[in-house]
Order: structure tokens, then C-alpha cells, then sequence
């Protein structure tokens, strides 16, 4: 074992001092020194574009021994060879990407490696010995040449010059010269163009403009069309199913039996389900492209009633928006009828109004909108302060009139509120059926009126009502929709909640940015199978004729022709046979259907109205004396009617449209001239016909007391008249989509009915085109049908006379009655007679 040695304590101050740390060794800062510079060497070093930016082209072809240069990181070999060598390029691929096109002094220094040039040939001794210094500072070679020639001396950058002058004579005089070129080259231009500008002289007339491109329509495919629109859920026309298999309450279905919907129609049984909220299912909105008279109407008011009649409380719960006051009492007439159907089994009575434009406002809005007074005292508090501080601003404040005036001018209310009351405004309707002008009217004027608890919007004739912009309802109407406003939307039992749209027409718009407008969220399109894009079908049942007018100056009496004819017959019950002249005259008064016509109270009426149109006393003043008037041209005009059928019994309905509200007016005259048997029957409907006139002669039409009615385009769109067989174009309609419409008045709900067209030359060509489809271009017709549009002569006068000559269509003693029917007119006219107008 070994003692481990403890060496003894030493005593205190014994310790030797804290020695400092030795002084660090002096190591001088890195100095950095740059390498002695070498003379300049004028080698021929140039820079190549689609190298390293550092790259050189150093000439070696006068390198007598191998050297070295350091050029950047590298330090580079150069071998006496007969061209250049590229120093300082890192290998990359951009070379290899370069394009074809060479810079031209590359392909010039190509050339020289190829074959040094006689400069390089020629060079001076002296310059071929500076040449062989190898070794470049890196920071001389990185300075611009132009530096590097400040370094220097005066003599020797002299020198140089001179030198590189010497040897580049030849390419700095070719250098020039095309400067000079250049140059001219570019004054020449500019006087060129000083030449052209003062020349050319801009009157007001337009620039030539590109030819613009045409969007060929006729060739849109569905491919081309957003998918909802390309893929349309289809419904096979004639397809038809009770209301209790679409989910309508048996209740309800009854009801609708009583009023003849006894079945679901095709575009119903598909638009149905979609429109009834379904547990689980995503709520589309809806657009409808179906044929006039399918139906639409009720697709829509069916599930819109039969959703507000499970709600409680009365609100605006759904705007519908059609063009004209008379489709707005026609859909009226369409909701009453569901209303009361899903009333029946303790739903609530859903209520329906109007807003037209032609009603007073006032009384339209104390229809929609009612007031009541509430008990609370914090919101009487909140409203006083709000006046009171109005009133603090106002400058004379001091009667109690001002008081209320300001207080008007807030908040427009004209009722004043009882003390510690509100003044709350409440919706009398569930359902407001408008036109886009007075909807908007409400909304800005009406206290009150709001959007906020609407649940539907419907838009019918969509493509009218989108077109024509009125007052930008649209864009009036959706920004209140879109105000957040889910709960008070929303039924409380209910999965739907939100605002649904449902768009619909029988020829329904392409434009996509017209249906962008509307804002559709996840919409579905329901067309008629068959239908391609674009495509608008006619009804099934509806049978089409044109009758070519020869003389255009004779068209009246080509029409009393056609009215005359066993052409116009009932469609839709076997017709009844003509009578024989004799019975015809006779029988006419004991005829049960003109006796009710003929009666002074039903049928005198509504012919007035179109002469109320403009004067209504006058007209029944002028009843008589234009009466005794007509029958003396009634007399004349007896032989051409001989030939035709007599007028036993006007056993059909028939509409006729002119292009005019004025022409509708003349010549629903000219037939009571140029035909007295008809006067009974003939009623006019014009957008000038003051509503309640409108409405009787619709009424007297339905009841079958008038059978031919004279319209303008009023008419053209939406109406349905019961039982109406045959339309007349007695003037061409303006567009496919008029056209459609016009037709479309007849052969409705699965009726048949017949459309004719009275053609006269000028127009044949865009008819048989466009319309019916044929000839040359036809293929492009977006009207689907089920039979061709038929060519038929009324007139039996044309046979071709001895000499070859075409006869006259109409006899001598016609042509005489009618000019004697034209001269009245023009009588009554201008007020010369009192007679109708
Ligand atoms: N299910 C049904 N059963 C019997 N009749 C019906 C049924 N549905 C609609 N109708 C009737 O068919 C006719 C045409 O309907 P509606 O007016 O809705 O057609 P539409 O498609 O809107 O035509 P348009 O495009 O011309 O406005 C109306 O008289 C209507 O009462």
C-alpha cells in the first residue's frame, strides 16, 4: 500500500500572481495584393452572346508554344492552333439551345476559324508577341476593356489605336458606311410616312373596320352550352300522371279533378318533382322550354301553393313576373284555383294580388300592404330621438306641421304612430302577381314592402322579360334576394329554405349572358324530347297553312275569303255542313248562336269596344248610321258571297293578328263593311283597349258570343283562349319566336288547331325559310313541328283566260264593293262620317 501524497497547505499570499495570458503573437491582416499587373495585352478577346458572360474568344492561331491563362476559376491551356479558343465557358447545355440564327458576328468569327482572315494574316510582329502572355490577373481580365485600356499609357492606348485602326481599316469603313445607310434609310421612312399622314385625310366617315365574325346560332349543338343547359332532362310529349303520383295530397288532387286538371301534362310530370321539396334531394332552380300551351302555368303554381300553404303567418312568400296585365290575371286565376285545393285539408288559404300598371297605385298598395300599430315603448323612444335630431337640424322647426313633415321625410310614413306605439308594416299576400315595372315601383315606394321573406321568384315569358330591360327590374329585384335572410325564408317544418327561381317560355332565350343574369343556382332545363338546342316546338296538334296573296292590295278579301270557306271549320268537332243560301239568310235570326250574338245587349258591346278604343261615345252614337251605311254595301258586295259558304252558322273561333294596334282597329271595320253577317261576331283586342273593355271582350270570346277576334301582338304572347281553333297571320309576325307565339294560341292543352298565313310575295322567301322550314337555307329553321306547313288556294276565281293571261282573282262587282268599303273607312277616318273607328 502506498501513502498518497498530500502536499502541505500553503499559507495565504503564498500563491504566485495570476499570471496575464501571454500577448497573442502579432499576425499581420491578410493583406490582399494584387498581382503585378501585366502589360495589356491587346489579345483579340471577344465576348460570345450565348456563352458564360465571361466567356472569351482568344486567338491562338498565332501561338507559337503551348500557354496558360487564368480566367476565373479556371485556368485555361491554350494550344497554337490555326483559329480561336473560348476560355472561361462553363460546359452547359445553352449552347446546345440555342437557336439556329446566328448572331452575324459569329458567323463572321466561325468564318475566320474556319479560315483566318487576311486581317488576321496581315497582323504586326509585335502584336503576335504580346499575344503569347499567358497569364491574366483575374481582376484585369474581369474590367471592361474600356478600363483596362485607361491603365495604359496615353502613348500606348495612341499606339493601339492606331494598330487596331490599321488592321480593322477595312471593316471600320464598311462599319460606316452602312451607319450611313442606315441612317438615310431611316430619314427616307420617316418621309415616307410624313408623306402618307399628309395624304391620308380622316373626314367623319368611319374607319374600315374588320368584318365582324358571325356567331352562327343555327349551329349551336348542346356540346357548346353550359352542362345544365346540354343536358336537359327530357320529357316525352303525351306523357301524362295522376297528381298523387307527383306528390300533390290526394286532397288536393280531388279539388284539382273538380276543376278539370285531371291528370298531370307531360312538362307537369317532370317539372313537379323538381318544384316539390323532396327530403334529401338538393333544390334546383328550374328552367322550363316547353311549347306554348303545355301547360307551364300550372308546373309552376301547383308546388309554389302548395309550399305557402304550410307556412302560418301571411307574407310575401313569392313574386311571379309576367309581361302583361292580361297574363297577370290569367296566372291570378291559375293560383286561386290551387289556392283552393290545398285549402281543403287545413292548409292555410294562401292569398293572391296583382300589381299592374294601369290600377292606382294607392289602392294597389293598401291591397298589399296594411299597417298596425304596436305597443312599445322602447321603439317609440328610438323613434322620437330619431326625429327629434332631424328635426334639431332642420332651420325652422317650429310648427307642429314641420314636425310631422320631417318626420314624413324619414321614414315616408304618413300615419302617425300613437304614444309609446310602432307602426309595424305587414304583407296582406302571400303571392304578388306583377308586371316587372310596378314590381319595382312597389319596391321603392311602397313603406314597408319588402323581399325579405320571399321563398320563389317565377319569370314567365322569360326571354320578353329578360330582353326588355324594364327599370332593370332584374337587377332591382335580385339584390333584394340576395340579402342574407335564411331564417326568415325558411318554414320551420320545412327542408327548404332560400329563394327558388323558376324561369320559364315557350321559346325560351339562347343568350347565355341574359340567363347569367339571372343568378341560377344549380338550375336544371326541362325540354320536350326531341328538342335540340335552341329548338322551339310547336304543339303536336297544330296544323299550319300559308294562302298566297297575289294582289296585296286586295288582302282584306282574301281573308273574308278564308272566313267564308269550309276551310274554317270547327277542328275540333265535326264540322258543321253549309247551309243552303236561302236557309242561310232565314235562319240566321232563329240561330241560337247569332240570335245571342245578334241580342243588342251581348253583342253590340263588345264590337263598341273596339271603337271605344279611341271614342266610345261616338261609337254607340254611330251604331245606326254606319249600320244603314254597311247594308247598302252589303247589297254590293252580295254577289261574290253567293260563290262562297253562307254563313249559316260561324261554327269556329278564329284570331287574327296585324302587325299594329291602328291596323287591327281598320280592319276589324273593313270585314263589318266588306261582310255585315260577321259584324256580330267580330271583337277587337288592342294594347290601347281600355282594361275592363279587354277583359269583357276575353270574357264574350270564352263564352262563344264573339268568334272572331282582330288583335294586335298584345295577344300574342302567354293568353289562353278556351277553345280557340284557328289563328290567322293576316300580317307577318316580326321574328321565329313572334311567330311561334302567335300559333301557339291555338291547339293548346292537347286541343287541335289550325295556323294560317296569308303570304304575300315580298315576304314568301324569309316565310318558307325561316318559319316553315324549306327551300334553300331551310335547314337552319329552329321550329320543330310534326306536319309541313301547307300551301292552299282559297279564291276559286284564277283561270287562265283565252289569250294565256291569269284572271282576275276577284269578280268586278267584289272590287267595286270593297273600294266603296275603303272610301267609308277613309270617311270615318277622318271624321268626315261618324262611323266606328
Ligand atoms: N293537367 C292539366 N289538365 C288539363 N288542363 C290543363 C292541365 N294543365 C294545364 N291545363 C290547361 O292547358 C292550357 C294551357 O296551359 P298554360 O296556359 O299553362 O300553357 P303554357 O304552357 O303556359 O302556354 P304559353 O306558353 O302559351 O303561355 C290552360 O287552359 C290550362 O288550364
Amino acid at each position: 500500500m502506498y501513502n498518497r501524497y498530500i502536499p502541505p497547505p500553503k499559507p495565504p499570499g503564498s500563491e504566485p500572481p495570476k499570471r496575464p495570458p501571454p500577448p497573442r503573437a502579432y499576425v499581420p491582416e491578410p493583406v490582399y495584393t494584387p498581382a503585378p499587373e501585366p502589360a495589356p495585352v491587346p489579345l483579340p478577346v471577344q465576348t460570345s452572346s450565348w456563352l458564360q458572360p465571361y466567356a472569351r474568344r482568344v486567338d491562338t492561331a498565332n501561338l507559337k508554344e503551348p500557354s496558360r491563362i487564368v480566367f476565373g476559376d479556371d485556368d485555361v491551356d491554350l494550344t497554337p492552333s490555326t483559329g480561336s479558343q473560348i476560355v472561361g465557358a462553363v460546359e452547359s447545355d445553352e449552347p446546345k439551345k440555342a437557336p439556329e440564327h446566328k448572331p452575324k458576328k459569329r458567323k463572321r468569327e466561325e468564318k475566320e476559324q474556319e479560315a483566318p482572315s487576311k486581317i488576321e494574316q496581315e497582323a504586326p510582329k509585335e502584336v503576335e508577341e504580346e499575344e503569347a502572355v499567358t497569364d491574366i490577373a483575374p481582376e484585369t481580365k474581369r474590367k471592361p476593356k474600356r478600363e483596362k485600356k485607361k491603365k495604359t499609357t496615353t502613348e500606348d492606348a495612341q499606339d493601339e489605336d492606331d494598330s487596331i485602326r490599321a488592321r480593322h481599316k477595312a471593316v471600320f469603313e464598311k462599319v460606316a458606311k452602312a451607319l450611313e445607310r442606315a441612317q438615310e434609310d431611316a430619314m427616307d421612312v420617316d418621309e415616307d410616312k410624313e408623306e402618307e399622314e399628309a395624304v391620308v385625310e380622316h373626314g367623319l366617315e368611319p374607319l374600315p373596320q374588320p368584318t365582324p365574325v358571325v356567331f352562327d346560332e343555327s349551329n349551336l349543338t348542346y356540346e357548346t352550352l353550359p352542362p345544365w343547359l346540354a343536358n336537359p332532362i327530357r320529357v316525352a310529349d303525351g306523357t301524362q300522371k295522376p297528381f298523387e303520383e307527383l306528390g300533390i295530397a290526394p286532397a288536393a288532387a280531388e279539388v284539382l279533378k273538380t276543376k278539370g286538371f285531371k291528370e298531370a301534362f307531360a312538362v307537369q310530370t317532370a317539372v313537379l318533382p323538381l318544384l316539390l321539396p323532396t327530403p334529401g334531394f338538393r333544390l334546383n332552380d328550374v328552367v322550363v322550354a316547353a311549347p306554348t300551351g303545355s301547360g307551364k302555368t300550372l308546373s309552376y303554381v301547383l308546388p309554389m301553393i302548395e309550399d305557402i300553404s304550410k307556412g302560418r303567418i301571411t307574407r310575401l312568400r313569392a313574386i311571379i313576373v309576367l309581361p302583361t296585365r292580361d297574363l297577370v290575371q290569367q296566372v291570378q286565376l291559375a293560383c286561386e284555383a290551387c289556392a283552393a285545393a290545398f285549402a281543403v285539408n287545413g292548409g292555410k288559404k294562401v292569398k293572391i294580388a296583382t300589381a299592374v300598371g294601369h290600377k292606382v297605385f294607392k289602392e294597389e298598395q293598401a291591397a298589399i300592404m296594411t299597417e298596425e300599430q304596436r305597443y312599445d315603448p322602447e321603439g317609440y323612444a328610438k323613434w322620437k330621438k330619431k326625429i327629434n335630431n332631424r328635426l334639431a337640424r332642420l332651420d325652422d322647426s317650429d310648427s307642429d306641421d314641420d314636425y310631422y313633415d320631417s318626420f314624413h321625410d324619414i321614414d315616408l310614413n304618413p300615419t302617425r304612430p300613437l304614444p309609446h306605439h310602432v307602426i309595424h308594416h305587414i304583407s296582406k299576400v302571400d303571392v304578388l302577381i306583377c308586371t316587372p315595372g310596378r314590381l319595382v315601383e312597389h319596391i321603392s315606394k311602397t313603406r314597408g314592402f319588402t323581399l325579405d321573406h320571399v321563398r320563389w321568384l317565377v319569370v314567365d315569358e322569360a326571354d320578353k322579360l329578360l330582353a326588355q330591360d324594364f327599370q332593370q327590374w332584374l337587377n332591382v329585384v335580385l339584390e333584394k334576394l340576395s340579402v342574407e335572410n335564411i331564417h326568415a325564408r325558411a318554414f320551420p317544418k320545412s327542408s327548404k329554405s332560400g329563394v327558388r327561381k323558376v324561369i320559364l317560355s315557350a321559346t325560351m332565350t339562347r343568350d347565355l349572358s341574359l340567363l347569367n343574369g339571372l343568378k341560377l343556382s344549380r338550375p336544371k332545363l326541362v325540354v320536350l324530347e326531341g328538342t335540340k338546342a335552341g329548338q322551339q316546338s310547336l304543339p303536336a296538334l297544330l296544323k299550319e297553312s300559308a294562302i298566297k296573296v297575289r294582289d296585296p292590295s286586295f288582302k282584306p278579301l282574301y281573308l273574308i275569303d278564308l272566313l267564308n270557306s269550309t276551310h274554317l271549320t270547327a277542328v275540333n268537332k265535326p264540322a258543321v255542313a253549309p247551309a243552303s243560301e236561302a236557309g242561310a239568310s232565314e235562319s240566321s235570326d232563329s240561330d241560337s248562336d247569332s240570335s245571342s250574338s245578334s241580342s243588342s245587349s251581348s253583342d253590340s258591346e263588345p264590337q263598341s269596344e273596339s271603337d271605344s278604343d279611341s271614342d266610345s261615345s261616338s261609337a254607340s252614337d254611330s251604331n245606326s248610321e254606319s249600320d244603314s251605311d254597311s247594308s247598302s254595301d252589303s247589297e254590293d258586295a252580295d254577289a261574290p258571297k253567293k260563290r262562297l259558304k253562307p254563313l249559316k252558322k260561324f261554327n269556329t273561333s278564329v284570331l287574327i293578328f296585324t302587325e299594329s294596334n291602328e291596323k287591327a282597329l281598320k280592319l276589324s271595320r273593313l270585314l263589318c263593311l266588306l261582310a255585315p253577317e260577321l259584324e256580330p261576331l267580330i271583337g277587337t283586342l288592342t294594347s290601347a283597349t281600355k282594361t275592363i273593355r279587354r277583359t269583357r271582350t276575353l270574357r264574350f270570346f270564352a263564352e262563344g258570343k264573339l268568334r272572331i277576334l282582330v288583335a294586335s301582338d298584345l295577344v300574342s304572347r302567354g293568353i289562353d283562349l278556351e277553345n280557340l281553333e284557328h289563328v290567322v297571320n293576316y300580317d307577318l309576325p316580326r321574328s321565329e319566336a313572334s311567330y311561334v307565339h302567335r300559333v301557339g294560341r291555338t291547339a293548346r292543352a292537347g286541343r287541335a288547331g289550325h295556323a294560317w298565313t296569308l303570304l304575300e310575295h315580298d315576304k314568301a322567301r324569309w316565310f318558307w325559310t325561316n318559319i316553315a322550314g324549306e327551300g334553300k337555307g331551310g335547314a337552319s329553321c329552329n321550329i320543330l313541328r310534326s306536319n309541313k306547313v301547307e300551301r292552299v288556294r282559297i279564291t276559286d276565281v284564277p283561270t287562265a283566260g283565252e289569250d294565256g293571261e291569269k284572271a282576275p282573282e276577284f269578280t268586278e262587282e267584289r272590287v267595286q264593293a270593297y273600294e266603296k268599303a275603303l272610301q267609308q273607312l277613309q270617311k270615318e277616318a277622318t271624321g268626315k262620317v261618324e262611323g266606328r273607328r
